[in-house]
């Protein structure tokens, strides 16, 4: 448990084979697209590759409407109902996230848009090579650093978006890759 509380980490939720496997399959089959977005007519390269996938009806402006929203993938829909099973909870929605090597980082945010509604419960699952996620009190001078490992699980409830921010901070000497998948509950208004 870590900030207040808010933080959970379930370490191994899948097993080393499993994650490796799991990894070469990203690598391979999963369509990650380029990571240059024009924007208001202004292109910029956000410093990671990510995909947005959705059940049907579900509309998301994800930071400005960035990402397309793509159906579930298999591989996708198998990790979803395992940690649904495990933590009795539902989702309709993951953001996956690919760093190519510790260049790729994401900034500090909280992930408290509105179509989340009040008190969004996200479960987080890391495979591939270890980074620190970072977070600070949005009004606090706290802050802390837990460091996620292939396969494990971290569980930010609600007060976590509510009260604190997060990043994944570069580690440029960094060679290797991480894939990060956010599950999400997309309130349907
Ligand atoms: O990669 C991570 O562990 C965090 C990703 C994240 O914060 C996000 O996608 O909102
Ligand atoms: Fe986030």
């Amino acid at each position: 448990m870590d900030a207040n509380g808010s933080l959970q980490i379930i370490e191994r939720f899948y097993a080393k084979a499993e994650c490796e496997e799991i990894y070469r399959r990203f690598m391979l089959d999963h369509d990650w697209p380029a990571n240059v977005y024009t924007v208001g007519g202004r292109r910029f390269a956000l410093p990671r590759l990510q995909t947005w996938h959705a059940d049907s009806g579900i509309r998301y402006s994800y930071r400005y409407n960035l990402l397309e929203t793509r159906p579930w993938t298999p591989l996708l829909s198998a990790i979803r109902q395992r940690i649904e099973v495990c933590l009795n909870v539902s989702f309709n929605s993951v953001l996956a996230n690919l760093y190519r090597d510790g260049n790729d980082y994401v900034g500090w945010h909280a992930d408290d848009e509105r179509e989340l509604g009040a008190r969004p419960f996200i479960a987080s699952l890391t495979f591939g090579t270890t980074r620190s996620f970072a977070f600070r009190h949005k009004k606090l001078d706290q802050k802390g650093e837990v460091f996620l490992a292939d396969g494990a699980l971290l569980i930010m409830r609600p007060e976590f978006q509510r009260d604190w921010q997060h990043s994944l901070p570069a580690v440029p000497e960094l060679g290797s890759g991480r894939i990060n998948l956010t599950f999400r509950k997309v309130i349907v208004p």
